[in-house]
């Protein structure tokens, strides 16, 4: 169990891109097999965009960090992406790499194996330069407030997709409750979320800071789904292989949720 302080403390401290160097790059970043925890991401991702069910005019993503990799299948499918983070230093990083800008963290190899698992002979760089296109709005987010934004988004979004943030920025499971229940509020009634997360974390670390994690299990998850007034579409969980297990956390596993907010919400 962690505390407040201890959160807002350690993302004092947290530093992009050891952040990236420590999930993004290999091994990790491993795409030689199915069997790796990224090529497992992106497929979840994109079975769950390929049938077209999930699309709109706007997707928001909860806790964005410095990673673009999470959008790649769903771009596709929405006119607008709108990218938010607690951290400026993290909007910042995404910032430069939305302009092209030298020094941005090389995502490439993440679009082209997204390029091949979508399988429709797409150049990567199409796939980039649509994501760039529809990239348009890179917005600070609290997701401890009940309005995270600060002011209500409005029209509310199409679809939300988060990725390993609200049981990183939750202290307890209440807590990691109440937060996807106001980032909930972001999204209109019948709009999808999809969510990325760790199960079994206690810790991870971001150069020099070592942020606590709320522990969850996918029952964990299901219920609070539930909870936060989500109707589960899919459940999936992948259990993180010794040679992905490098210290940068106590990660046990991910889970993959795709759950719809009602339509009477
Ligand atoms: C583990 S990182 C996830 C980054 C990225 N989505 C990914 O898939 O790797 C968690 C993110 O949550 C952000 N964060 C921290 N406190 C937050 C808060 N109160 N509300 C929203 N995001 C927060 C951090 O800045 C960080 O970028
Ligand atoms: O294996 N991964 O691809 C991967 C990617 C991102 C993250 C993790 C694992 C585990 N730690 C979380 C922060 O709570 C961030």
């Amino acid at each position: 169990m962690s505390s407040p302080a201890a959160l807002r403390e350690g993302y004092e401290h947290f530093d992009p891109r050891a952040y990236l160097r420590n999930n993004y790059l290999p091994p990790r970043a491993d795409f030689s097999s199915e069997e790796f925890v990224v090529p497992w991401k992106l497929r979840c991702l994109a079975e769950t965009f390929a049938s077209g069910e999930i699309r709109g005019r706007t997707l928001i993503d909860v806790g964005s960090g410095p990673t673009i990799y999470q959008l790649l299948s769903a771009c596709d499918h929405f006119e607008e992406i709108v990218a938010t983070d607690y951290l400026a230093v993290n909007r910042e990083e995404l910032g430069r790499w939305a302009r092209g800008e030298p020094g941005a963290f090389d995502w490439s190899p993440f679009i082209q194996h997204v390029c091949k698992i979508e399988g429709r002979g797409e150049p990567w760089q199409d796939k980039e330069r649509r994501l760039r296109q529809r990239l348009r709005r890179i917005l600070p987010i609290d997701v401890h407030r009940p309005e995270p934004l600060g002011a209500p988004l409005l029209p509310r979004a199409d679809a939300l997709l988060s990725a390993f943030c609200l049981e990183a920025v939750s202290p307890d499971r209440a807590a990691f409750v109440r937060a996807l229940a106001h980032v909930g509020n972001l999204l209109r009634p019948g709009g999808h979320a999809v969510l990325l997360g760790a199960l079994g974390e206690s810790f991870y670390l971001a150069g020099p800071a070592r942020l606590p994690v709320v522990p969850l299990e996918e029952s964990d998850v299901r219920e609070a789904l539930a909870a936060a007034g989500f109707a589960l579409r899919e459940l999936r969980s992948y259990a993180m292989p010794p040679a992905l297990r490098t210290g940068v956390d106590d990660v046990d596993g991910v889970f993959f949720a795709h759950a719809q907010k009602p339509l009477e919400g």
